[in-house]
């Protein structure tokens, strides 16, 4: 599927303000950053407008931001970051403002080819979260052109994702994606429309109710649909099963039969765990030893509790990957924070590391396990978006895609 939208190639930025928003939403851990794939990630366009001669300015948001403001939730951390992977300073505005007097002092000293970043978009509250006019066109009074590249952000229509564009048109500029959203939509975009096939999709993690339309489109796209995670024990008691004290949708129980009807009519595998690892509860915390039995999955005794697909099951699903040729996964098999209850997430991510097939890993904790086991560098693709790219499997247009430039 190609993205008819302009991009970074279309433009010269050559002396140009050019207001970038990334998605620097970094892990991190007493402000050091534990995970740096998104800054990484974000730099072959950044590096692009500096190579052209423009003057860069970033932004992002960082966290949720609850209670307002505050320096646990600065950008300093990411600016620092950014700085040594480009090997050149990076002006940061610590203003909790964002934009206004700092911001564009720091804009107006800038030379050709300098990098600023601005704070924290999400510290102004509601005007970004809201999409507010406002913060809206004092984003796009800093710049001349407008580059979205935060894949992981543009399921967001934000003042910093959608607002800022009709602004920077209304003076005449131009609003492109960088190079991360192409590569991006060009990966999931290909595997669902377009997949060589068989093409086989794995969906876990913990709620049914949040990936419904993500089932119910992939099946229409997928040769084989696999489920594990706390999302099968409400398919498993669709089909009728004991799943005792198991995490269970109960609203979802006829959305999942329609789901296995859906799969039958259409010629499609649905795979479901035939076997599953049980505990008494939940462990607590997380990571804590516990003790685990394996049954079968129409056998689980009324007080216990899945957490995790069995190894049957597991080498059933390392089966269907080995014979796909595009494989797309998100969501862990179970409670994979756990050592304990992580072998069939491990499973999983084995086989998808030891198949020749293209692998795209849906971002969040789908990435991070993979991540986690040392299999990055096996996958065809680890989405940098968690949200945004289970929206774009779900066939949902992007807020940050819509809003840039059409070719
Ligand atoms: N059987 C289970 N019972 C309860 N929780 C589970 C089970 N299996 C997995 N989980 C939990 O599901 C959580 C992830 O579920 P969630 O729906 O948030 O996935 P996700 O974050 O959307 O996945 P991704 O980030 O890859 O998109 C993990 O914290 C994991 O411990
Ligand atoms: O981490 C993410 O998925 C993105 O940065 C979006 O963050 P959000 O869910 O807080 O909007």
């Amino acid at each position: 599927m190609g993205l008819n939208k302009k991009s970074v190639d279309d433009i010269n930025a050559k002396g140009k303000r050019v207001l970038v928003r990334c998605d620097f939403n970094v892990p991190l851990k007493n402000g050091e950053i534990t995970d740096e794939t998104r800054i990484v990630a974000a730099l072959p366009t950044i590096q692009k407008l500096i190579n052209d001669g423009g003057k860069v300015i970033l932004c992002s948001h960082l966290g949720k931001v609850k209670n307002g403001p505050n320096e646990g939730e600065s950008l300093a951390p990411v600016a620092k970051r950014l700085s040594e992977k480009l090997g050149k300073e990076v002006v940061f505005v610590s203003d909790y403002n964002v934009t206004g007097e700092a911001a564009t002092k720091a804009v107006e000293a800038m030379k050709d080819g300098d990098v600023v970043l601005l704070q924290n978009t999400r510290f102004r509250g509601k005007e970004e979260t809201k999409n507010g006019e406002e913060f809206s066109k004092e984003l796009a009074d800093l710049a001349d052109l407008y580059v979205c590249d935060a894949f992981g952000s543009s399921h967001r229509a934000h003042a910093s994702v959608a607002g800022v564009t009709k602004f920077i048109t209304a003076k005449g500029g131009e609003n492109v994606v960088g190079y991360l959203m192409q590569k991006e939509i060009n990966f999931l975009g290909n595997a669902v429309e377009n997949p060589v096939r068989p093409f086989v999709a794995i969906l876990g993690g913990a709620k049914v109710a949040d990936k419904l339309n993500v089932i119910s489109n992939l099946l229409e796209k997928c040769d084989t649909l696999i489920i594990g995670g706390g999302m099968a024990y409400t398919f498993l008691k669709a089909k009728g099963y004991e799943v005792g004290t198991s995490l269970v949708d109960d609203e979802k129980i006829d959305y999942c039969k329609e789901m296995m009807e859906k799969a039958e009519k259409l010629g499609k595998k649905l795979l479901l765990p035939v076997d599953t690892t049980i505990a008494k509860e939940f462990p607590n915390p997380i990571d804590a030893e516990i003790e685990v039995s394996v049954v079968d999955s129409n056998a689980i005794p009324a007080d216990m509790m899945g957490l995790d697909i069995g190894p049957k099951t597991a080498e059933l699903y390392a089966d269907a990957v080995k014979s796909a040729k595009t494989v797309v996964w998100n969501g862990p098999m179970g409670v994979f924070e756990n050592p304990t209850l992580a072998k069939g997430t491990i499973a999983v991510a084995k086989s998808l590391a030891e198949t020749d097939a293209t692998t795209i890993i849906g971002g969040g904790d789908s990435a991070a396990a993979v991540n986690q086991l040392g299999f990055g560098d096996k996958m065809s693709h680890i989405s940098t978006g968690g949200g945004a790219s289970l929206e774009f499997l779900e066939g949902k247009e992007l807020p940050g895609v819509a809003a840039a430039d059409d070719k």
